[in-house]
């Protein structure tokens, strides 16, 4: 049968105590049909109102929308017997209707916010579940992975995808969930309608400001996490290392929220105590309420146990006895392009894949691969057109700071001239000035293979910023790309097997 629902049901009050049957609900007028809830949002592009004419045309029974939108529709509004509900904060409203409309959830759903390692935590986080018998999936950049898998477009989908889905996992058996919080999705209340176990910090750098514009206005987009999104009930899982860290969890405090520290601070309640790396990965000493545990982890890089103490603290927050959790580290795995092992040269020099795109990633994956590269460290770096172009020069400046050698290239370019996109990133890297030798391969399958190319015995190359990306969009095109295939194909070709 039709899936149908009275207003009053979800929550809903329209102007004049209106009622109206929904059949459905969406946020894009072309997706409007006979019973169909619009939600008209305020965009960035366009106030979504423009289009409610056309929505009520195709048969809309209610229109969700803030005043300046019930002014621009005014006309059509009057001329309609549809439903209209005005929200101060209309996508706010759709949220908590969204997750009326879909019904119930997995049971267990924690959040990861913070500029870089929200991926990589949630991914860990799914992994430690499924190694207690949890049936977990992550849900973010990478779509749904774990027992259950669908694709996504975006990191934190908007809220009637992102119901949706959850509605499918529960129907799925699935009963426990980690997400990853944007800040474009927390300042646009994608997830205000889910109900929060537990969220976790990583940490807070530069990103985005194309579209926060401040500092300020970012990082206050992502504590709406714990000042919104998290109850009063639920438990916070900080980062005390990170500059912010301290803060944020003075902010969870104050909102009466349970707070676990994680980190080498003295007040981390799940404390990294010591740490040695090898060739393969790390040793890792650290105690939980002062009791001392130890694990073996097959992965390159501090920040990756840094995100995987945060997973252990999420996974405890959400009910696992701490014991079994630190049990289940040393099955960890790589998370998919992130300082993943690409390919080995037959001199034993090593190709990493990581999605470094900020100029913080790019420094922190440099800095983690030193302790485990005795050579030259290569680094093949671009940035992202339409995106914050104030972190391209620092980009290229991390790189230069970090690397020996370093190869500008392409990363996906989108509306922009990519020939300017390098050289900012140029600049930044010329300026910085530390590296052996900096130069320009705009092709970045050619500049792959220059990298692949200059590696001794004892060497590592790093390519930065595409991770577990199939492709690379140029213009309006997605032109097929994946740099782990790229490496292992230029690794092949240089050693004479193809
Ligand atoms: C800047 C941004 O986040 N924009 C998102 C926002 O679009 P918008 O509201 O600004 O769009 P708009 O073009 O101004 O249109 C306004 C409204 O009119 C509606 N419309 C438009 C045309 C029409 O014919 N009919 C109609 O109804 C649109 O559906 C929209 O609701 O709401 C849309 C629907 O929910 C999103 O698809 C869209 O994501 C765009 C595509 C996007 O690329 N977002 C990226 C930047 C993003 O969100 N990234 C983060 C990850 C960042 C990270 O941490 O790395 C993410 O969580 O994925
Ligand atoms: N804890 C961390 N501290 C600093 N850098 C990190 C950390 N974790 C990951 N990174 C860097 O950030 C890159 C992206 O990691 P990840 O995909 O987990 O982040 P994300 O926050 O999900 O990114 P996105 O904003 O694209 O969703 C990694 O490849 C690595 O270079
Ligand atoms: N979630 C990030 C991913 C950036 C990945 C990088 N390859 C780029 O295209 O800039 C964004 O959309 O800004
Ligand atoms: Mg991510």
């Amino acid at each position: 049968m039709a899936k149908s629902s009275s207003l009053a049901a979800l929550g809903l009050t329209a102007q004049g105590g209106r009622e109206a049957t929904i059949t459905d609900i969406t946020v894009d007028s072309r997706d409007a049909g006979q019973g169909t809830l619009f939600a008209a949002l305020p965009g960035s592009n366009v106030h979504g109102a423009s289009f409610i004419g056309k929505a009520l045309a195709a048969g809309a029974s209610a229109i969700l929308t803030d005043a300046e939108g019930a002014e621009i529709a005014a006309e059509d509004l009057a001329a309609s017997d549809a439903a209209l509900i005005v929200a101060q904060d209309p996508r706010q409203t759709l949220a908590q209707t969204a997750s009326l409309w879909f019904g119930a959830h997995p049971a267990t759903v924690v959040a990861v916010t913070g500029t870089n390692g929200k991926t990589s935590v949630s991914t860990f986080t799914r992994q430690i579940w499924e190694a207690l018998g949890i049936a977990g999936v992550n849900l973010g950049t990478t779509g749904v992975e774990g027992s259950w898998s669908h694709p996504l477009r975006h990191t934190t989908p908007e809220p009637i995808t992102l119901h949706r889905v959850l509605a499918e996992a529960s129907a799925n058996a699935i009963t426990h969930v980690a997400m990853e919080a944007s800040s474009h999705g927390l300042d646009q209340c994608r997830l205000d309608g889910v109900h929060l176990t537990a969220a976790g910090f990583t940490n807070f750098t530069q990103d985005h400001l194309d579209y926060h514009e401040t500092f300020d206005a970012y990082f206050d987009a992502k504590m709406g996490l714990f000042t919104r999104v998290l109850s009063p009930e639920g438990v916070a899982v900080v980062n005390l290392d990170d500059p912010k860290g301290k803060e944020v969890a003075k902010i969870c405090e104050e909102r009466g929220q349970e707070v676990i520290g994680v980190g080498a601070s003295e007040d981390a309640r799940l404390r990294l105590s010591a740490r040695r790396f090898d060739a393969t990965g790390q040793d890792l000493r650290f105690t939980w309420q002062g009791k001392p545990f130890q694990t073996r982890l097959d992965l390159m890089g501090g920040f990756q146990a840094d995100n995987v103490l945060l997973a252990a603290g999420l996974v405890i927050a959400a009910g696992a006895a701490p014991s079994d959790v630190f049990e289940t580290l040393d099955t960890l795995t790589t998370v998919r392009g992130r300082m993943e092992l690409a390919a080995t040269r037959d001199n034993g020099a090593a190709v990493f894949v990581d999605y470094a795109h900020t100029p913080d990633a790019v420094s922190t994956a440099l800095q983690a691969m030193r302790p485990h590269v005795m050579g030259k460290i290569v680094v093949i770096v671009g940035a992202g057109g339409d995106r914050d172009t104030t972190k391209r020069p620092l980009m290229g400046a991390a790189a230069a700071e970090h690397a020996d050698v370093v190869i500008i290239t392409d990363d996906n370019p989108r509306s922009e001239d990519p020939a300017a996109i390098r050289a900012a990133v140029m600049a930044g890297a010329v300026q910085a000035g530390e590296a052996d030798q900096i130069i320009e391969v705009g092709d970045r399958a050619e500049a792959i293979l220059r990298g692949i190319d200059m590696l001794e015995v004892g060497d590592a190359l790093l390519i930065a910023g595409k991770g577990h990306e199939s492709g690379q969009i140029v213009g309006d095109s997605v032109l097929p790309f994946d740099d782990v295939e790229q490496a292992s194909v230029a690794v092949a070709a240089l050693e004479g097997r193809i």
